[in-house]
């Protein structure tokens, strides 16, 4: 039950806020991140595009700033956000980026790159995704499990609409491919070459944390004809998961609109934009499965039909917390009757990116938000809420590293 404080007419989390985690927490995942992740990521932008000499260079200096430089503000851009990082970043500049919110420290990190590769700047660069090449080889790579989720969905409708409404498991196992499609490799699938029927989502089930999925079907079954938001996190499988949802969500009547809430501008490497929607359409669509191609028509005739709407807002590029969404986009997603919340940096940003008791209940921080959500969410930072003390103990015996390596998810639903 949400029970949220108002402060200047903002909804924030009804507990005291926690200190923010930062780069110079000495062995933590987030210093790693900052001393060898980032500068990796710098570099690779090199090696993965034909920028000028004078565009890598600053690339490098970024990627060597990072373990001891501090923070200077972008040369300016044309960017529709740079006055607001001007005023994000204030607080910031001449400190460490090691010492900053780890958070800011990201965000800015993927803006900075924008602004150093000339992506704001009319010309040769200008709108040039410089993640481009590892977002093309992702969805290359996924491509079997596409064939097999496409056919699935297909299944699913179908029964949906011989017995007169989809069925709670057919919900939930989209709920699945939803969570884990961020970090799926084959394996996912193995279940399926014989018999797909059977596939096998048990081993995933036992990585589980927290199962809200039962709780969300039966939210989305109650009254059919919703609206459904995503606030969407990377391209690639994960993305045709997403849009699988959505295409079994307006195809058995459940939702009567989807929207889709997309980064504008690349970020976080794979984070999807409402160009890589397109892409991914256009890729798809050239392929020759059937089901692959009737996923593909539904997906252009919902586009076209205003069923499924496509949003960007640069919110979703900000260092801000979830409890700081502008008035407009909160109004927005007040209409909505469940917000799907994907990826582990969302849910970072839904608890501000701060160091909560592990134990806290999820629902007593996320209290701000209008309408229903529900996070989904394979852990790969050192933040989380609503684990219970066995769990912890528990987890701590069998994997020392289930905070960041992805292998364990959370399905967590506050109303
Ligand atoms: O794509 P996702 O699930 O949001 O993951 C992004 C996250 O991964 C990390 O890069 C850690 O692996 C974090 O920095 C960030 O929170």
């Amino acid at each position: 039950m949400k029970n949220s404080l108002v402060v200047n007419e903002i909804r924030v989390p009804n507990l005291p806020l926690p200190p923010a985690l930062t780069g110079s927490e000495v062995g933590s995942f987030t210093e790693y991140t900052v001393t060898e992740r980032m500068p990796a990521i710098a570099l690779r932008v090199i090696k993965e595009n034909n920028f000028p000499p004078q565009i890598n260079h600053k690339l490098e200096q970024l990627a060597a700033a990072l373990k001891t430089g501090s923070l200077q503000f972008l040369f300016p851009d044309e960017g529709v956000d740079f006055s607001d990082w001007e005023k994000y970043l204030q607080p910031y500049i001449g400190q460490r980026w090691l010492d900053i919110p780890w958070f800011v420290a990201e965000t800015y990190f993927y803006r900075l790159i924008l602004n150093i590769t000339n992506y704001f700047i009319p010309g040769e660069f200008q709108g040039l995704d410089p993640f481009l090449l590892q977002k093309t080889q992702g969805l290359e790579a996924s491509i079997d499990s596409t064939i097999s989720l496409c056919s699935q969905v297909q299944e699913w409708l179908d029964e949906a609409l011989a017995d007169g409404k989809p069925s709670k498991a057919s919900i939930m196992a989209l709920l699945y491919f939803a969570l884990w499609g961020n970090r799926v490799d084959l394996s996912l699938w193995s279940a399926f070459e014989d018999d797909r029927s059977k596939f096998d989502i048990q081993n995933q089930l036992t990585h589980l944390l927290v199962d809200d999925a039962f709780l969300v079907s039966k939210l989305l079954t109650k009254s059919p004809g919703q609206r459904i938001d995503f606030i969407i996190d990377n391209g690639g499988f994960e993305l045709i998961s997403d849009l699988c949802f959505a295409d079994f969500l307006l195809g058995s009547g459940l939702a009567h609109q989807v929207y889709l809430h997309l980064k504008p501008h690349p970020t976080f490497v794979s984070d999807a934009t409402i160009q890589d929607v397109y892409q991914t359409r256009d890729f798809l669509a050239e392929g020759s499965h059937p089901h692959v191609k009737s996923f593909t028509q539904r997906l252009t005739e919902n586009l076209e039909s205003g069923r499924l709407i496509l949003v960007e807002d640069y919110f979703w590029t900000s260092p801000l917390a979830f409890w700081e969404l502008p008035a407009a986009l909160t109004a927005e997603l007040a209409h909505s009757n469940l917000i799907v919340v994907k990826g582990d940096a969302n849910y970072r940003r839904l608890l501000g990116d701060r160091h909560w008791d592990f134990t806290t209940n999820f629902a007593d921080i996320v209290s701000y938000l209008p309408a229903p959500m529900v996070a989904l969410r394979t852990l790969k930072s050192e933040v989380v809420a609503g684990l219970t003390t066995d769990t912890l103990a528990e987890l701590g015996k069998v994997d020392p590293e289930w905070l960041t390596n992805g292998q364990w998810g959370l399905i967590q639903l506050v109303i």
